[in-house]
């Protein structure tokens, strides 16, 4: 059985469509990308996914639950990246791990996640004296306390350098490898080759393609994933 399952999603702002006729379904343990163009209705369609925003009609599941109705008991199971990282300026790392821990009935070692995210020596600095890099991996930190079955990351790695994008990549594998499934929203191309197992490629509030990232490029008949994005979206 699928872990998420979305089924003709629809979501307007007043007049305009954000999200129309979205279908797809992720399954237990995979990295599933949601790739697409600015203003696609990505961000939408994991909001409504997390029970943030109320769709104007169609289904969706996670983890067995009605993210509508069970928004209390899907928090406890689902895991969330902060798109921009939203924390006081004077609160130190160590604190805004453990004021989230305090959020779940079965949070994760704090210790071991900043040691795993490579925090262990900004522990006791503010927020605030951060690096974007560093308020990055806070930021991811804070998504994983929880131990969720489920991570929706936003943006993982804007803002990183391409050192840190790798560690930050592999972070993410381990996290797939001890069997948490990772819904990934992202703009970079070879972050979706290198990550995902399967992919939802949005286009103005549809999603255009499904696959994996060899199964998109061979429809297109591109030999990058680049491409096959620019084709599937209809610039090319
Ligand atoms: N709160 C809102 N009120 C009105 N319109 C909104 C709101 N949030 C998003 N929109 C509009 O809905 C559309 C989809 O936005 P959304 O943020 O879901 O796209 P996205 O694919 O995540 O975009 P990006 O890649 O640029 O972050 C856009 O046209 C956006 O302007």
């Amino acid at each position: 059985m699928p872990i998420i399952e979305v089924t003709n999603l629809r979501k307007t702002y007043g007049e305009h469509v954000a999200v129309d006729d979205v279908s797809f379904h992720v399954e237990q343990g995979e990295i599933f990308g949601i790739l697409g163009t600015n203003g696609a209705g990505k961000t939408t369609t994991v909001e409504c996914l997390q029970g943030l925003r109320t769709p104007d009609s169609g289904t969706m599941s996670v983890l067995g639950l009605d993210p509508g109705k069970d928004h209390n008991a899907l928090r406890q199971r689902l895991g969330s990246q902060l798109q921009e990282s939203r924390l006081p300026e004077k609160l130190k790392v160590q604190e805004a791990l453990d004021l989230y821990a305090s959020f779940y009935a079965n949070p994760a070692d704090t210790g071991d996640l900043l040691a795993k995210l490579g925090l262990t020596a900004q522990r006791n600095k503010y927020f605030g004296k951060l690096s974007g890099g560093q308020k990055q991996r806070v930021s991811i930190a804070l998504a994983l306390v929880g131990s969720p079955e489920v991570a929706v990351l936003d943006e993982l790695t804007t803002g990183l350098d391409p050192h840190a994008r790798r560690d930050t990549w592999k972070l993410v594998e381990g996290v797939r490898d001890t069997g948490v499934t990772v819904l990934l929203v992202t703009h970079f191309m070879e972050e979706a080759e290198r990550l995902c197992d399967r992919l939802a490629v949005f286009d103005a509030g549809r999603v255009v393609a499904t696959g994996t990232p060899a199964e998109l490029r061979d429809r297109t008949g591109k030999s990058t994933l680049d491409d096959a994005f620019v084709t599937l979206t209809g610039r090319d």
